[in-house]
């Protein structure tokens, strides 16, 4: 039995595994431009994240309907529960459907299908966060969680996301405090790629209670302390970081070095189908290649519950830490 887990940086539309795409692409009469998975995955050599988001984008176009959305988000959930995933907090990319004459509607509907029966089909509890492209504009995120008005009983929180670089937290002031005002939570992708600053700003002025990624704090010893002081949870993605360069090799992640320091890190899949692994495998390698202990793995699967959003489920909460406690390796 795996050890149990919270998914909490996981890009639905990253799930998208060759086979599937395929499959939707016939379905939908969608053409891609590769011969088949064996083609489409080698195309799966990134140079940065911005290579990585070209592929990510395209392949977006054969999800078309509720049903591929909830095919999708079935998929997912049925690899993570079998690696231990037990609550998963799902972004999704509405931005990049709606441009492509998806609604929002069609998105959220869809992969509610799944989510909504996830407990039951899955033993995976879900929670939902819509995320803002960073490189598309601030009126643009402001329509985007207006558009969202309908779907709010069901959408958790709002993350940021896409190419970090030149879009600092700051440009999306207003949409994170309108969802605020919401009561939605807060995440924000900061320090993957951009500079620790970034990190501060997402803290300072949209308010986020986890930094996704965050993982160029270690530039910055004072942000350190204060992350740590705060206790702010970072979602790292250390198969993810490999594969789009923000490290040059998995043994050289600092997830070692930010657990001494303190840090409220937990292990997370980003892309799994475009990275080389989910929850579970990311956990398998930073134990394998990191030499992380067995109190290290379980700090770290801990640590992933007490970030997670179930303020509206102690009791859920608690439970799930109670199985991380009686975990035998
Ligand atoms: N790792 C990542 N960073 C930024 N945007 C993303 N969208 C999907 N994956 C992402
Ligand atoms: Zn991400």
């Amino acid at each position: 039995m795996p050890l149990p887990k919270a998914e909490l940086h996981l890009h639905v539309e990253g799930t998208l595994e060759p086979e599937l795409a395929f499959t939707l692409a016939a379905r939908n009469g969608v053409r891609l431009p590769y011969a088949d998975t064996d083609a489409l995955r080698t195309a799966y050599r990134f140079k940065d994240l911005q290579s990585f988001l070209n592929l990510y984008y395209e392949l977006m176009a054969v999800l078309r309907t509720e049903q591929d959305f909830a095919d999708l988000a079935n998929a997912y959930l049925a690899r993570a529960a079998a690696q231990g995933v037990r609550h998963a907090e799902i972004f999704f990319d509405p931005q990049a459907h709606i441009a492509r004459g998806v609604s929002l509607g069609t998105v959220v509907e869809g992969l509610w299908r799944a989510l909504g029966s996830s407990e039951r089909n899955h033993g995976v509890s879900t929670k939902l966060i819509m995320c803002f492209l960073r490189d598309e504009s601030a009126d643009s995120a402001l329509e985007t969680l207006q558009a969202a008005t309908p779907y709010l009983d069901r959408i958790t929180g709002i993350g940021l996301d896409s190419a970090e670089v030149g879009h600092p937290p700051l440009k999306f002031r207003e949409v994170y405090q309108a969802a605020a005002a919401l009561g939605l939570r807060r995440v924000a992708h900061a320090g993957e790629e951009g500079p620790p600053a970034y990190i501060t700003e997402a803290l300072d002025v949209l308010g986020v209670e986890r930094v996704d990624h965050g993982l160029r704090c270690m530039e910055d010893p004072e942000l350190v302390e204060r992350l740590v002081r705060e206790r702010v949870p970072l979602t790292l993605c250390p198969l993810s970081n490999v594969r789009l360069r923000a490290v040059e090799t998995l043994a050289e992640h600092p997830l070692p070095a930010m657990l001494d320091a303190g840090l409220l890190c937990t292990v997370n899949s980003d892309d799994p189908a475009y990275f080389g692994g989910y929850a579970g495998d990311n956990f398998d390698a930073v134990r394998d290649t990191l030499h992380l202990s067995e109190d290290r793995l379980r700090e770290l699967a801990r640590n992933s519950f007490l970030a997670a959003f179930l303020e509206d489920d102690e009791e859920r909460r608690a439970r799930y830490l109670a199985e991380v406690a009686a975990y035998e390796f």
